[in-house]
């Protein structure tokens, strides 16, 4: 019996739990909200679905009661507000450190073994946080944002080839910022031939920068933040973990040394599995991607100094 948890039931929690039931990643999916009725309307209209989509997982709403959530394998946080358009996610943390510090609380106090997805923004800043806070191993706090980017990323790369976007493979490491992030061009490949093969030095470049600020131009579009990729890539990031494939993901992790930083969350491409993160990947870096590496790692310790711990 799998269960998961999804704090926030607003646009990106209620998606994360829609793929999640979808695919069956879980035998159980809660959602949890503080806005009374939100969660178990969403819960109790995805459960109209299950006959027309041929899913087996049960959907359970609640108004903050953690006990609904109890003995869950996965909790996903969500809650918090997102931003506007002309703001940047760091502009967030005040409101959001808070309230994800006592979901995080509570949600454990119930689910003590589970592991933590973080999601709501600054996500590094909020992904330390809980590392500082909760007492956890490293392993059991995972931030997402390196799974939205790199597939943004290879959006937006199929989109410059005229190609598949399954057929084509890419990483974004660094910060979830829209100028901390590191599309990982060089290492980029369509059917396993590198694009730059294909692509100039310009286009890539072009693509490069159409990734860092995806989530701003849709924030641009909607009047506030995207939520279908970022659902989607949450409930990536879980099934990851639950069914314990082993796949290679970029996700926010606590560095003690690994690309020559310290004590900081950052995007890196991590082993995920049953216990989380099973193992931090070295990428060999050169020197042009370390200085960004750099860069971006000091730009989330700035945002990091702001947090009252
Ligand atoms: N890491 C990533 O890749 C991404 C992060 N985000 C972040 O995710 C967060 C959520 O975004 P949206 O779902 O679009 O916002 P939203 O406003 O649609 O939903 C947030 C939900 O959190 C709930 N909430 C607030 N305080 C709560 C509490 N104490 N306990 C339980 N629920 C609480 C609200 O009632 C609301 O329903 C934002 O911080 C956003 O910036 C969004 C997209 C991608
Ligand atoms: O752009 C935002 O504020 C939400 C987010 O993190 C994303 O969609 O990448």
């Amino acid at each position: 019996m799998s269960k998961v948890t999804v704090v926030g039931a607003g646009n990106v929690g209620a998606t994360c739990a829609n793929v999640l039931a979808f695919n069956e990643v879980a035998d159980e999916v809660v959602m949890l909200d503080v806005k009374e009725g939100v969660s178990e309307g969403k819960a109790m209209d995805m459960m109209q679905t299950a006959q027309l989509l041929g899913f087996d997982t049960k959907v359970v709403g609640c108004t903050n009661d953690y006990a609904k959530t109890a003995n869950s394998d996965v909790i996903v946080i969500t809650s918090g507000i997102p931003r506007k358009p002309g703001m940047t996610r760091e502009e967030l943390v005040g409101v959001n450190a808070g309230i994800v510090k006592t979901v995080a609380e509570n949600a454990l106090k119930h689910s003590p073994k589970a592991i933590l997805v973080i999601i709501s923004n600054p996500m590094d800043t909020m992904t330390y946080l809980a590392l500082k806070e909760l007492g956890l191993p490293k392993n059991r706090i995972i931030g997402m944002g390196g799974a939205l980017d790199s597939s943004r990323f290879k959006y937006f790369l199929s989109q410059a080839l005229g190609c598949n976007a399954n057929e084509v493979e890419g990483l974004v490491i660094g910060g979830h910022g829209d100028t901390t992030m590191i599309p990982l061009t060089r290492f980029a490949t369509y059917k396993g031939l590198p694009v730059t093969n294909f692509l100039s030095e310009e286009k890539l470049a072009e693509v490069a920068k159409s990734t860092m600020v995806g989530g701003a131009t849709l924030t641009g579009l909607l009047g506030t933040s995207a939520w279908y990729a970022p659902g989607a890539a949450g409930a990536f990031v879980v099934e990851s973990i639950i069914h314990n494939q082993g796949k290679m993901v970029p996700c926010s992790v606590y560095l003690e040394g690994e690309y020559g930083e310290k004590d900081i969350c950052c995007g890196v491409p991590v082993i995920l599995g049953r216990n989380g993160i099973e193992k931090i990947v070295e990428l060999p870096l050169n020197d042009t991607e370390k200085e960004a590496f750099k860069a971006s790692a000091a730009a989330v310790r700035k945002v990091n100094a702001g947090l009252k711990l």
